[in-house]
Parts: C-alpha cells; structure tokens; sequence
C-alpha cells in the first residue's frame, strides 16, 4: 500500500482556507478534525466546514470525528462530501452497525482509538473498517508531542491485517513531523496525518513534497 499524506487543517490559517488547502494539493487527502466540547475538550467545526472543503478542492476529505454520539451524527458528513469519515470507538455505540451504515452511503469507514484505549477488540473486526486511526496524541488539539508508547497498536493492527491479507489503512495522527514520521513508518503505519508540521513550514506546498519523499 502507497504511505499516504493527510494534512490536517485543524492549525492552518482558515481566514485563508481555500488557499491553505491549495498549498497542500499534492498530498493525498485533506483531513478535517470535528470537536464538539464534550468528548474532546475543545470545540471546532462541523458539517458546513466539510461543505465548504468539498467546494474547493479535488482532494478526498477524511473527517475525524471526535464527538459523541457519532452514531446519530456521522452519516450526515457523508452527505457533506467526506470520503472518509473516521469515529471513535470509544463514543460509538453500535461502531460496526454505523460502519456497515457509512458503507451502505459510500463512504469509507474509519475507526478510532484514543492513545489509552486497548486496540485488542477492534481486531476481530478489521474487516468491518476502510481505517484505523491509532491518536498518538491525546485527542483534542494541535500541537501536541507525539506518544510513542502508541505504536505497540500500530504494530498490532499492521500485523493483523497482513495475517488476514486485508485492505485496511493504518492512519497516525498526532506530533508527526519530519522525525517521528519514521518511527510511525517503521511500525506499520501508512496514512500520516499531518498539521503543524506542515502549516508552521514557511511553504507547506514545498514541506509536503519534503514529507513524500520521506514515505518515498
Ligand atoms: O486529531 C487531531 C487532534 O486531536 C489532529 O488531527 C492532530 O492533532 C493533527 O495536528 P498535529 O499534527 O499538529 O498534531
Ligand atoms: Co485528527
């Protein structure tokens, strides 16, 4: 599987919106982080975001939610234009019905575990997911430090998946930058979500074609 680049836009400049996500083309996806103040203490934006991120770039979106009640709320950012639309195991309650649903819609689906949540009981459902998204950070800004007692799940995950020749993607997000990128990589990840790193670069177009050719 090709290493995939997702920037996310959560720390970009989005009083400049259109023009960030342009910086950022040549990466693979544009990811969307949704924060609704009770599961994650921080708030951010919702469906009229995804919207709008439809309306002005060609790249697949891949929505994190990081929100409860994912059950009620997730396939609404379908409709919205998400490719990829990524819950939290923890706050779904009914994860493989509402990832069967965001199928049914033609979406991807994705799953997410917060970087204390035990990766063992996804593994008997691998084949329900598109995705699963290890946080190695604690889930709710950007910015953070990378936590590296997180890979053991990455490698768990990416050892499961080979086993049962599956096509699933191992997404990591949170801290990657041009150093911990390569011990995700090392782990089994192949989808590397992005944010600071590459919105703090002087030229994030230049930074994600830096990023490639380290995953190259
Ligand atoms: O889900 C997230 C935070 O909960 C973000 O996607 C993540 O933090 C990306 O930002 P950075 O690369 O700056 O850590
Ligand atoms: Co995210």
């Amino acid at each position: 599987m090709n290493a995939k680049i997702s920037p996310s836009i959560l720390n970009s400049d989005i009083a400049h919106l259109a023009d960030e996500i342009e910086a950022i083309s040549a990466a693979d996806r544009v990811h969307v982080d949704v924060m609704d103040g009770h599961f994650v203490p921080n708030l951010s934006w919702g469906v009229p975001i995804v919207q709008a991120v439809a309306g002005v770039t060609e790249l697949p979106i891949d929505t994190h939610l990081m929100i409860e009640a994912p059950d009620r709320w997730a396939p609404d950012y379908v409709t919205a234009g998400s490719t990829v639309v990524t819950f939290h195991w923890e706050a779904a309650t009914a994860p493989i019905r509402l990832a069967r649903e965001l199928r049914n819609m033609g979406a991807k689906a994705g799953v997410a575990l917060r970087p204390g949540t035990p990766v063992e009981p996804i593994l008997d459902h691998l084949e329900e997911f598109d995705l699963v998204l290890i946080m190695t950070v604690e889930p709710g800004f950007g910015g953070q430090k990378f936590l590296p007692n997180t890979l053991g799940k990455v490698r768990a995950v990416k050892n499961a998946i080979r086993e049962r020749n599956l096509d699933v993607e191992v997404q990591v997000d949170g801290g990657v930058n041009r150093e911990t990128i390569h011990e995700a990589l090392a782990a089994g990840a192949d989808n590397f979500v992005i944010g600071s790193a590459l919105f703090s670069a002087e030229d994030p177009s230049v930074e994600v074609l830096a990023f490639r050719e380290i995953l190259s």
